[in-house]
């Protein structure tokens, strides 16, 4: 990774807009240290809700000195990238203040599912765009690759002269990280939100013991978020379930509720949005410098664990007679 981030110009880091807190990992922090970077959080989209400008400035605060956008990726905003076009610019002007003939290239981080993929392939779409480009000569275009980096913006070669369209240096050039980054969970309730979010499996947790979290979270937000299925609020899990499944026909084996699965199938519904759009995390001053504080608190282990791995590898090398 340490030899990748030297051919590296800038750094996508994503985070998911429903837990700005939990989804970020302070052991990124080190191994990206020095590394311009822009600051993404994905699907905003299932995050709504009234406070959300506060939310935001007080995010952008928070991250003084980094760029920090908002993007909404979902499948209903097919139409409306705005937000990712804003991102495309702020690559583009990155790329020209540094202009390289052999490309720029641009490295996306975060945790597991944040959104990676959908935010590199909108960045595609919107920056070699159909009738947008026109490419010359024996540019492949679109598939070609440095690396394993995805062209995103046009080399000056790839596009005609006088047609207005505006190509940088040798290309901007995004390289995925799929996989490659694991969820920082420093506690049980993170590893509830992150499970929900879809950063860690689903079969980490018990879908039922999550659902009953979500539930936890809704009743604080607006019990109306599933008015559809009883005739009140509740704090009982069993009882949602067991009304749901009345209304879905989600019985198993001798008409018993399966609590399992009407438990996946509510967590699936809100992942979707279709059972209310809010942030998880507590975002304001106080939420934030409790973030802060845990991270200095983290300080010391992080030393030790590197110390751990300096000593591991001078003993390596003693037994291999290295040093
Ligand atoms: N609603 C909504 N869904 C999104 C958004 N961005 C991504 N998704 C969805 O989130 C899921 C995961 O997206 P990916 O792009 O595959 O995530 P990733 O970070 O590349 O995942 P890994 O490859 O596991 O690291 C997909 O179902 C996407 O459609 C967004 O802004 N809004």
């Amino acid at each position: 990774m340490k030899q990748l981030l030297t051919s590296i110009d800038l750094v996508i880091e994503c985070r998911d807009y429903r837990v700005p807190l939990t989804s970020r990992n302070p052991l990124f922090e080190k191994a990206l240290e020095g590394k311009e970077r822009v600051i993404v959080y994905t699907k905003r989209d299932l995050g709504g809700g009234p406070r959300d400008q506060k939310n935001e400035e007080l995010i952008r605060g928070w991250h003084k000195g980094s760029t920090v956008m908002f993007v909404r990726n979902g499948e209903e905003e097919r139409e409306n990238r705005k937000a990712t076009g804003r991102v495309l610019e702020v690559l583009r002007e990155h790329a020209e203040k540094r202009w390289k003939l052999v490309g720029h290239r641009v490295m996306v981080v975060g945790m597991p599912n944040v959104g990676k993929s959908t935010l590199l392939n909108a960045l595609r779409g919107l920056g070699l765009g159909k009738g947008k480009v026109a490419r010359t000569g024996a540019q492949p275009g679109v598939t070609r690759k440095i690396g394993s980096g995805v062209k995103i913006i046009p080399s000056e070669d790839d596009v005609t002269q006088g047609k207005g369209e505006r190509g940088v240096g040798g290309g901007v050039y995004l390289l995925d990280t799929p996989g490659v980054f694991i969820p920082y969970v420093p506690d049980a309730e993170a590893m509830m939100k992150l499970a929900l979010c879809g950063s860690v499996k689903d079969t980490i947790i018990s879908p039922v013991v999550l659902a009953d979290y979500l539930l936890f979270h809704m009743n604080l937000v607006d019990p109306k978020l599933y008015a559809d299925y009883t005739p009140g609020p509740t704090n009982d899990i069993v009882e949602l379930l067991e009304l749901i499944a009345k209304r879905t026909g989600r019985f198993g084996k001798g008409g018993k509720t399966d609590h399992e699965a009407t438990a996946l199938w509510m967590i699936q519904k809100w992942r979707r949005g279709e059972m209310g759009r809010f942030v998880f995390d507590r975002v304001d001053e106080e939420g934030l410098m409790k973030a802060r504080l845990e991270e200095e608190e983290m300080q010391p282990s992080m030393n030790q664990a590197r110390k751990m791995e300096r000593e591991r590898r001078r003993a390596r090398n003693i037994a291999r007679g290295e040093s």
